[in-house]
Parts: structure tokens; C-alpha cells; sequence
């Protein structure tokens, strides 16, 4: 894995007969706060595992003592602090531009064709949130909590957390983290539905999040792909629509080898083989 090229992110293929890779954030001293290389660099992960066959299942982590600080405090002074344009109407066209582009890179987790799993550990912080809220699904260890901290620095959260989480968790539920930025710690967290499963220690923690990844990488790719496909789609979708939607779907997707090897192995009691996608 080229992982030179990237300065935040470490790509591990930890499971290579399953398909399996992490991706680290991988600036510890910093908390795995998010940069602007960051911002380009998980774009380029995602899509390069994307395309990559047999690549199954994703699990995205945090190196050292917390999944994610959230913005990089810096980085977001620099954003802010004005691009050296006279004009104003120019300048905001400038930071739209911006923002814009940071929310495609968050929105790039929904976009891969692979399911990707948040393993989180310590603090996930503001952007930390965007990024496990736009993951198909999150687990956390005992010692992990949540703020959407955004309010205490003069923002409202614009990379993603106000749209996806009250689909999560409840307007409710939203909302009241979204305003006061308290900490919600794991099991308050596993209680609104934010995480599937609290673990007691991170080490436990990696060790199911792996099993779960093994388990989704040994399903049909299609299937898979396809199941996250829908449930995103339908998000924005009448029940009607997405109904129509799924139909249309699964119209050119059922004509597949995995269908007929999921019926067979599931007659013959044994597990099915799909072919890598
Ligand atoms: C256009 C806008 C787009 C996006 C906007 C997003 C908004 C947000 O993300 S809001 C959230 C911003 N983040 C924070 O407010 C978190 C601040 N950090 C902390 O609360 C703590 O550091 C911690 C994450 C709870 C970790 O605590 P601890 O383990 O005790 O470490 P520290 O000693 O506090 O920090 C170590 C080292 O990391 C640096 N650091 C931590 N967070 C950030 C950060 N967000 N940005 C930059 N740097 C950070 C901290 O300064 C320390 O650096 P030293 O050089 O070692 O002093």
C-alpha cells in the first residue's frame, strides 16, 4: 500500500484472504486532528480501496489516544482568516468553495461502494463526528465520547453532522448534542442508537470490529454495495420513490453469480464463495 503518499492517514490491509483494510488517522501528537491534507488525502484513500478488487470491507480508527480532536484549530484559522481577497463578495465565494469541498471529502466515506466501520476510541470531537456519522456503522470502546462541539467555537457544524445524525439518533437526540456540545460518553452513546456496540476495552474493541468486518467482507460484494446503496439513497427518498429505486436496483443486480451460489450453499448447509468485485 503507497502509504508515502499520505501524511494523515496509515492504509493497512490487516485481513488480506477477507478484504479487509484499515484506515488510520495517523497524526497522534495531534490528536488526529483534521487537516487540510487530511481533507484531500481521505478522498484518495477511499477511492483508491474503491477500486482496488477484493478490497471487502472498510474499518476506519484512530492511531494513539483518541479517534479524532475534530478540525485542526489551525487549519481552521487559515480557513476563516480571509484568502487574502479585497473584495468581500469574492472572499465568501472563496470560503462557500471551500467548505463545499471539505464536505465531498467527508461525503467520499458514503460514496465507496465499500461498507466502512468507525472504530472509536477516546475523544471524537466535531469533524471527528461528521467522519463516524458518515460511516455504514460505528462502534466505540468504554472510554470513547462524543461532542458536537462545533456551537463552543462560534460555527454550526457544516461538514455533515446536522444532516446525518437525526437520522441516527433522533431530532431529539441531535439536537440537544448539537446545542450544547456536551460530552456524551459510550453508553449514552450505545442507549440513542449513535454506536451499535460499547466494548470494554479498545483492544477488545479491534478484536470484534475485526470479526465484524470479516463476517461483511464474506457476503456477496453485491449485496453489500447494493444494501448501502439503498439505505443512503432512500435517506433523501418518499417510501414510494425508494421503493421504485430498489426495484430498479436489484432489476440489473440479481442477474449475478451470487444469487444463484447464495441459494445453492445456503440448500447444500455450507458457506457461499462470491467472486472478489
Ligand atoms: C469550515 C469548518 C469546518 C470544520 C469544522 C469543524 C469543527 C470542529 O471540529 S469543532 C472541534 C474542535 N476540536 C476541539 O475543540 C478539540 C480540542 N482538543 C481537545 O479537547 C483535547 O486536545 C482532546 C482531544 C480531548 C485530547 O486531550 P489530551 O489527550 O489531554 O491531549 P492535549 O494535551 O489536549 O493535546 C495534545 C496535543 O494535540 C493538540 N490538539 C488537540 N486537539 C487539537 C485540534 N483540534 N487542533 C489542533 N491541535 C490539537 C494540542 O494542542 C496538543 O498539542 P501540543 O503541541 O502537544 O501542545
Amino acid at each position: 500500500m503507497a502509504n508515502e503518499e499520505f501524511k494523515t492517514l496509515q492504509i493497512v490491509h490487516s485481513d488480506s484472504e477477507a478484504g479487509v483494510f484499515h484506515i488510520y488517522l495517523n497524526r497522534p501528537a495531534q490528536r488526529n486532528s483534521l487537516t487540510l491534507d487530511f481533507f484531500s488525502e481521505l478522498p484518495r484513500a477511499l477511492d483508491l480501496l474503491d477500486g482496488r478488487r477484493g478490497a471487502a470491507a472498510i474499518v476506519l480508527a484512530g492511531r494513539g489516544p483518541h479517534f479524532c480532536a475534530g478540525i485542526d484549530l489551525s487549519t481552521l484559522a487559515a480557513i476563516t482568516g480571509g484568502g487574502g481577497r479585497s473584495d468581500p463578495g469574492r472572499e465568501r465565494e472563496r470560503l462557500r468553495r471551500q467548505i463545499l469541498s471539505l464536505q465531498a471529502a467527508i461525503s467520499a466515506v458514503e460514496r465507496c461502494r465499500r461498507p466502512v466501520i468507525a472504530a472509536v476510541h477516546g475523544a471524537c470531537i466535531g469533524g471527528g463526528v461528521d467522519l463516524a456519522t458518515a460511516c455504514d456503522l460505528r462502534y466505540c470502546s468504554e472510554d470513547a465520547f462524543f461532542s458536537v462541539k462545533e456551537v463552543d467555537l462560534a460555527l454550526a457544524a457544516d461538514l455533515g453532522t446536522l444532516q446525518r445524525l437525526p437520522a441516527i439518533v433522533g431530532h431529539g437526540n441531535a439536537a440537544e448534542m448539537a446545542l450544547t456540545a456536551r460530552k456524551v460518553p459510550a453508553a449514552e452513546a450505545r442507549a440513542m442508537g449513535l454506536v451499535s456496540a460499547v466494548f470494554p476495552s479498545r483492544q477488545e474493541m479491534d478484536t470484534a470490529v475485526m470479526a465484524i468486518a470479516k463476517d461483511l467482507a464474506a457476503k456477496s460484494p453485491l449485496a453489500v454495495a447494493g444494501t448501502k446503496a439503498v439505505l443512503l439513497r432512500n435517506r433523501d427518498l418518499t417510501v414510494d420513490q425508494s421503493l421504485d429505486y430498489v426495484a430498479t436496483w436489484n432489476s440489473s443486480m440479481l442477474i449475478s453469480d451470487d444469487l444463484a451460489e447464495a441459494t445453492t450453499a445456503q440448500i447444500q448447509k455450507r458457506k457461499p464463495t462470491f467472486a472478489k468485485l
